[in-house]
């Protein structure tokens, strides 16, 4: 079994014209912290002043397709060849974010990412960003919108200053998406943990550290707060709190890899992110496996217990109106210390390792259709 290479997360960023995409994008790079982003921009129309000012924030960081409309004049080798320059170790970046042009079809640039032959890319999740103060205006004239949230894995529902009904748009936005985290938000100061780990500069790129997720010092002055995410036992002192909940949890004892399927498979609504390793025991007595799930994405990726390593599987969930101790319970069931591996006990697994050989996970031998949540032919 290969060991998982590092990978770095590309977030494709959609919305309408001036839904605050470029200020959400602004946000993030100032406020990831030691992470470093890559971000690739498009210019059509007013995009060139974006282009310069997230050039500005990022130096040499930014490449900018200047060909307009990023999912019809792209296709995916030229994306790739940009992918390829922002993800190679050398350009130290730890997530990368395609902002895509206020009409582009974002479904188009998912596709693309999740087709990356590039073994550095991961799938980082479609943020939608609407306007809540024009939010009904837009859906009446573009009833596409209805089609992006539905794909989305994370919604922010910016401008909420301005809407005068932002709960109300809130709620609507809530029945429009397929299981997709929705935070509000003004000026697009959503907490970049959403999106990426936050890491400090000298662990750039290190294997995922939970503890980052809460050692973080106070860089926000002003706006730090404790939130709902604050009901895990952590303080969460310097986050912008959008109301996120998180949890961290750690086992001692090897988790069953069907249980855990099935908690995956069944992960409620507004859990964005998983993130961590698992022991699997008996099933995989060589290998732990990292987790990776955003939105409806989710991969595992087997690598050899480093030397002298404890056995234990660490995850952190991260979502928005979820149910932390609900969720904590559900995993502690997950928990086997049986000392014989189930047959078959790790076909559901497997369906979402990704063979590093290979572009696409391994075939499906079960009915889920989850390892491409994207493979839905009816957006096309
Ligand atoms: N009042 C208010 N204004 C905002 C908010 N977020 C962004 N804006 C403003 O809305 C305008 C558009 O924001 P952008 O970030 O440029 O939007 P965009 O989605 O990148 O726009 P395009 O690149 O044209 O698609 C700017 O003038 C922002 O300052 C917010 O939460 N509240």
């Amino acid at each position: 079994m290969h060991a998982a290479p590092p990978q770095t997360p590309v977030v494709v960023l959609a919305g309408f014209l001036g839904s605050g995409k470029t200020t959400l994008l602004n946000h993030l790079l100032h406020r990831s912290g030691g992470s470093r982003i890559g971000a690739v921009v498009n210019d059509f129309g007013a995009i060139e002043i974006d282009a310069m000012a997230v050039a500005g924030a990022l130096g040499d960081s930014t490449v900018s397709l200047g060909n307009g409309c990023l999912c019809c004049a792209v296709d995916a080798s030229e994306l790739d060849v940009y992918l390829d320059r922002l993800t190679r170790p050398s350009a130290g970046i730890d997530v990368v974010v395609i902002e895509a042009s206020g009409l582009a079809e974002p479904q188009e640039l998912v596709r693309m990412v999740l087709a990356s032959e590039n073994p550095g890319v991961v799938y980082g999740g479609l943020v939608v960003v609407v306007d809540a103060a024009e939010f009904h205006a837009t859906r009446a004239r573009h009833p596409e919108v209805d089609r992006h949230l539905a794909i989305a894995d994370l919604v922010v529902v910016n401008k909420a200053d301005r809407a005068e009904d932002a709960e109300a748009v809130l709620a609507l936005v809530r029945t429009l998406v397929d299981g997709a985290a929705v935070v509000p938000a003004t000026y697009g100061r959503v907490d970049p943990e959403f999106l990426f780990d936050c890491r400090p500069a000298a662990e750039r790129r290190g294997q995922l550290s939970f503890d980052d997720l809460h050692d973080e010092p106070d860089e926000y002055p002003g706006e730090s707060g404790q939130g709902p995410g604050s009901g895990t036992g952590h303080g969460h002192a310097g986050h912008l709190h959008t109301g996120y909940d998180s949890l961290s949890v750690t086992a001692d004892v090897p988790l069953n890899p069907r249980r855990l399927l099935e908690f995956l498979d069944s992960r409620p609504d507004g859990l964005y992110r998983i993130k961590g390793y698992v022991d699997l025991g008996p099933h995989d007595p060589r290998n732990r496996y990292a987790v990776h799930a955003v939105g409806r994405f989710l991969r595992f990726y087997p690598e050899p217990w480093p030397a002298g390593a404890p056995r234990l599987s660490r995850l952190v969930l991260i979502g928005s109106g979820i149910d932390t101790a609900d969720l904590g319970r559900e995993l502690e069931a997950c928990k086997d210390d049986a000392p014989h591996a189930d047959e078959h006990g790790m076909w559901g697994i497997l369906r979402y390792v990704q063979d590093p050989d290979e572009d696409e996970p391994r075939p499906d031998p079960g009915p889920s259709a989850e390892a491409d949540p994207y493979g839905d032919d009816s957006w096309t």
